[in-house]
């Protein structure tokens, strides 16, 4: 079975892109939302979470306090690796367990869709790597569309975090472009058909 990354900057449409690949039956792995799942669940990473940013990181009903930690995390460097170092790991986990799942359904080839693919080393447990791609100021506009509690300001910051565009497009094997120029369905379906082959081939043309 394949394991196939997909990155992209904040707002490149990423989630948009893999609920395409869903409807083509394709398990999806959203590192976003497992991240906040693990965090809420994990009794040992809530424990180092609290250890390391105090009680406010868990509201008095124990849900995990967002707004408190994307202020403190995405406006400060060293808690955000800190953050980062203690979530990822779990996250790593968490995935892998899901990927022997899904190995064992019989699946071809599966998605991980993770903003953080380079930055956190996730990339090492995947076989390739898709990055959707958009310009900066199209990713600024949809996520201001989107989230109503963030400012441009927030925006910024947050992309100032992770690498750039420039450096993932790089790093990829595949590019999916965003861009308001390109229709995204056939680049989806030219994707699904490639990565079906590739996970149903002999063992030694995926490892390559
Ligand atoms: C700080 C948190 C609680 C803020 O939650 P909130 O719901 O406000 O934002 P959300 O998770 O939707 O993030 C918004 C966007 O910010 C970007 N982002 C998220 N985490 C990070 C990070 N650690 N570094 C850089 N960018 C990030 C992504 O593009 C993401 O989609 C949350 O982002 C978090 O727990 N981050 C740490 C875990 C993590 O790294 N997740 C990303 C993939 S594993
Ligand atoms: N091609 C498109 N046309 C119109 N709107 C789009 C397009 N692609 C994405 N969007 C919208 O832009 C916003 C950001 O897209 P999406 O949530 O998929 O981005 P993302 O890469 O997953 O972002 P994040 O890193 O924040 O999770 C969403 O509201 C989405 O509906």
């Amino acid at each position: 079975m394949l394991k196939v990354g997909i990155t992209g900057g904040i707002g490149s449409g990423k989630s948009v892109v893999c609920r395409l690949f869903a409807l083509l039956g394709v398990p999806v792995y959203d590192a976003d939302t497992r991240a906040k799942w693990v965090m809420h669940h994990d009794a040992i990473l809530r424990s180092s979470l609290l250890a390391a940013f105090g009680s406010e990181v868990y509201a008095a009903n124990g849900e995990l306090n967002r707004t408190y930690l994307a202020g403190m995390a995405f406006s400060n460097p060293e808690k955000l690796a800190r953050l980062n170092g203690l979530v990822h790991p779990r996250v790593g986990h968490d995935f892998a367990q899901w990927a022997t799942a899904q190995q064992q359904a019989g699946h071809a080839y599966i998605l991980k869709e993770a903003a953080l693919m380079f930055e956190s080393g996730s990339w090492q447990q995947l076989d390739r790597i898709i990055t959707v791609y958009a310009p900066q100021e199209l990713r600024q506009q949809r996520v201001l569309r989107r989230d109503a509690h963030r400012t441009l300001t927030d925006v910024t910051a947050i992309i100032s975090k992770q690498l750039s565009e420039e450096e993932k497009l790089k790093r990829a094997d595949f590019v999916i472009y965003n861009n308001d120029e390109q229709l995204v369905l056939p680049q989806v379906l030219a994707l699904h058909e490639a990565f079906t082959a590739l996970g149903t081939a002999p063992a030694a043309r995926v490892a390559q």
